[in-house]
């Protein structure tokens, strides 16, 4: 793909949506038919650089995944808890949901079992995971030694009993450890230390294990009971990706048009569906269908908003903020300066160089918004730097995204995408 990309301003957006298939869903639904007993067919899954790397990896596992692009469709046959290779070495580029899950699917296995990334992966923390599986009786490590990938899994099987995990950096600990449990030789309970971010994922760990037959007590997230248990392989639809919805949803409240993202509700899986209610706080005007929900655009106030439960969205928010009256403050999401890039830090310098003032707080940021003008935007190898901060470009002149083939992560056709539904085309 081309190193840049011109965003060409578009009228108001008139137009509906599908957007692909959700990361998280995808990647849950992977590794739990992965451990189930029988054949799974996902439908509506996401094709992208997370959902491929987490597939090469389960392939390296000796799970037969049979994958068809074009149809969305991937072919799962479990393997009834029993990880067939004894030894893999696993490439996850930068999918912190693939090494999170992996590293405590694999604990469950029998042999060596090694996890690396992309540099950047070996900058993202996952000591409390490694401590946690070490509670629950697997030799693991990270293989430098200071917290972050590579990582080493020895193991015999998930013993099981009682552990404690950390929440506070990812959910995604949490998340990984809940799908391998029901393997445990005995019944696991976890106990939540201190505060849990990111908290609907969790909500949605928890209903993907149902729909594969195994029930957790998960009560307010501060203690989880899993008792051993078997998924069992079923035909599954994924929903289509929330937090991708958001840049259209993001669009329609820029341009001050109407966007309609289909597949998606109310009731939705993800939580990022409540992005929409941060557009709603900013004056735009939001239609919940049975399965579709509906972004006006219209003139936009600057709000104070924690956005720990949706924080793949800040950075949409962050874009829409640059057009609201007055500023905007974003509190609750320290994690995010533990993801594909600190986007708190990266994410201020950038809006500064659109002409917004921003002050950077630990957990957030104020924008202040101010006469935008062109620039040239890094997108620090962040799919969502470059996502959101395109919409700018879409009132703006003069907005160029670059390395915006960085968007393959989790969205390779975005900006086409984006193009279609604005009625315009983008200058490569
Ligand atoms: O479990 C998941 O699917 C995810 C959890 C979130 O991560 P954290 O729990 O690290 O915030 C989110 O940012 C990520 O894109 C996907
Ligand atoms: C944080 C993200 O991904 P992950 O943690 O799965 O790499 C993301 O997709 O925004």
């Amino acid at each position: 793909m081309t190193s840049r990309i011109e965003i060409t301003p578009a009228p108001p957006i008139q137009g509906s949506i599908l957007p692909p298939g959700s990361k998280s869903l995808t990647n849950r639904a992977l590794v739990i038919a992965a451990l189930a007993q029988g054949t799974s067919v996902l439908t509506g899954a996401l094709e992208s650089e997370d959902t491929h790397v987490m597939i090469d990896s389960l392939g390296r596992l000796g799970i037969d995944v049979q994958h068809d692009p074009h149809a969305k469709v991937i072919r799962v046959a479990g393997c009834d808890g029993a990880i067939p290779a004894a030894d893999a070495d696993l490439f996850v580029a930068n999918s912190g949901t693939t090494i999170r899950f992996l590293t405590a699917m694999v604990a469950a296995g029998k042999g060596r079992y090694r996890l690396d990334g992309i540099p950047r992966m070996r900058e993202r923390p996952i000591q409390d995971l490694l401590d946690t599986l070490t509670q629950l009786g697997v030799a693991c490590r990270s293989e430098t030694g200071n917290g972050c990938p590579p990582v080493v899994v020895e193991t015999t099987g998930l013993v099981g009993g009682v552990a404690k995990i950390a929440g506070d950096i990812s959910s995604q600990y949490l998340s990984g450890l809940l799908m391998a449990a029901p393997y445990a030789k005995q019944g696991v309970t976890l106990d939540v230390v201190g505060e849990l971010v990111s908290k609907p994922y969790v909500h949605m760990t928890t209903a993907v294990m149902r729909d594969f037959g195994v029930e957790v007590e998960a009560g307010d997230l501060t203690k989880l009971v899993i008792p051993p248990g078997k998924y069992v392989g079923r035909r599954y639809s994924i929903e289509p990706d929330a937090s991708a919805a958001s840049y259209f949803w993001g669009a329609a409240a820029i341009t001050g048009g109407s966007v309609t993202v289909e597949g998606l509700s109310r009731d939705a899986l993800q939580g990022d569906v409540a992005f929409c209610e941060c557009l709603e706080q900013m004056g735009c005007q939001v239609e919940y269908g049975a399965n579709s929900i509906t972004v006006v655009g219209s003139r936009m106030h600057g709000i104070c908003i924690d956005m720990n439960a949706i924080s793949d969205t800040v950075q949409t928010l962050a874009a829409v903020a640059l057009f609201a009256d007055g500023p905007t403050t974003v509190t609750g999401v320290a994690h995010n300066r533990h993801k594909e890039t600190d986007r708190i830090g990266d994410l201020a310098c950038e809006l500064r160089k659109l002409g917004a003032i921003v002050e950077e707080l630990e957990d957030g940021l104020t924008i202040i918004p101010g006469k935008l003008h062109p620039a040239e935007i890094e997108t620090y190898n962040d799919h969502r730097m470059a996502m959101s901060l395109a919409l700018v470009g879409l009132r703006q002149p003069g907005v160029v995204i670059l390395n915006p083939g960085c968007t393959n992560k989790t969205y390779p056709l975005y900006f086409e995408d984006l193009a279609r539904l604005a009625g315009v085309e983008f200058q490569e």
